[in-house]
């Protein structure tokens, strides 16, 4: 039985400040929630995201508020083991509040796949693989930090994938900071674009253009998410990989983008798209349209990093990889131990439900009070 669910909020620094076109991040809000269970198991989920309300409708309070006030109270007493009732409850009463879904979801998930003995990813459909490729985002505000960092990263043999957050400047300028970093890093090294839908479409044409010319694999979320006719025909105009990202939220966007043909990739992610099962969805309807998959973040710390990996360890295909880096842009680690990064990839864990720990001691000393 469900006896207590509790969310905590936990102030990160970053390691230097994150600019994206709609926020710049100094810290990262974890919004952590554990679900307790009569049987003495505990589960775990994760429903950060990213600069208040910046980036989407959900805030780190108003999870906390609405988990407590109005989820909470659902679930308190309904049998623990039974994930997919409690969800279906939840999903009936509950409208929108997609991360705190998410967080209900892994959590109860986790508690189960640890009274089962196995790992979250068995319960998801099996584990296919057991490491993911993992980029890593530039994002100082300045070329030649941002060329160093990659370098140093490719050094560590941490990271060969980079994306770059761009849109906050004129296209020209973009441009020519995409390229110049494009060229030094070489042909070896894959490098990649965020817009986070800061162009106009005529913006798009051209910027696009450039930076297909110039060697770039992947362009996310160039237009306004909204923008959906747009983005089809951006695709359908250029050779160069065109993503969705915020303008996917969960399996019915995912639907409409394979009715129009409208991305060439989605990023997958477990919270924008409402839990692990919904987000599964989404994968499925992209393998099967032939949509190329690549596994998305809201720079989560480690219980989020654990959950989505252990969702991505189940796709067939994975075409453009992961950005489960967020931990690495934390100062502080909330896991008793952290995840493995190795050889460009994350190892995905092994252990039992999510296979990480929170670290109490440590969501103590962070804990906003
Ligand atoms: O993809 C986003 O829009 C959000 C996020 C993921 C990596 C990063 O730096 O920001
Ligand atoms: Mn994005």
């Amino acid at each position: 039985m469900i006896t207590h669910i509790e969310v905590i909020l936990a102030e990160v620094p970053t390691i230097r400040p994150h600019r994206l076109s709609v926020a710049t991040m100094h810290t990262q809000t974890l919004v952590l929630v554990r679900v307790r269970c009569a049987d003495g198991v505990d589960g775990w989920g994760e429903a950060t995201t990213i600069g208040g309300l910046n980036y989407g409708e959900e805030s780190p309070d108003s999870i906390k508020a609405n988990i407590d006030t109005h989820i909470a109270p659902l679930l308190i007493g309904m049998e623990a083991s039974q994930v997919a009732k409690a969800m279906a409850k939840v999903r009936k009463v509950i409208q929108g509040n997609r991360f705190a879904k998410c967080a209900i979801e892994t959590a109860l998930l986790d508690a189960q796949a640890r009274r089962l003995g196995v790992p979250l990813s068995e319960l998801l459909g099996g584990r296919v693989r057991d490491a993911l490729p993992v980029a890593w985002t530039l994002a100082s505000g300045d070329t030649a930090k941002d060329i160093a960092e990659a370098q140093q990263m490719l050094e560590l043999r941490r990271h060969n994938i980079f994306k770059l957050k761009i849109g906050a400047r004129p296209v020209a300028d973009d441009v020519a900071h995409v390229l110049a970093i494009k060229k030094a890093l070489g042909d070896a090294v894959s490098v990649r674009v965020d817009v986070n839908q800061a162009w106009s479409e005529l913006d798009a044409v051209r910027g696009i253009a450039a930076l297909e010319a110039g060697g770039i694999d992947l362009i996310e979320q160039p237009v306004r998410a909204e923008h959906k006719a747009a983005m089809a025909r951006l695709a359908q105009r250029y050779a160069v990989a065109l993503m969705a990202d915020e303008a996917l939220h969960g399996p019915l966007d995912a639907l409409d983008f394979v009715r129009h043909d409208g991305a060439d990739v989605f990023a997958v992610k477990i919270t924008q798209s409402g839990g692990l099962v919904p987000a599964a969805q989404v994968a499925a309807l992209a393998q099967l349209a032939g949509i190329g998959l690549y596994g998305g973040t809201m720079l989560e710390g480690g219980v989020g990093t654990a959950a989505s990996a252990q969702l991505f360890s189940t796709f067939g295909e994975l075409a453009f990889g992961t950005e489960l880096f967020g931990p690495l842009l934390l100062t502080q680690e909330v896991l008793r131990t952290p995840l493995v990064y190795q050889d460009f990839m994350l190892q995905v864990p092994t252990g039992s439900g999510l296979g990480v720990e929170p670290d109490m001691d440590k969501l103590r000393d962070l804990r906003r009070r």
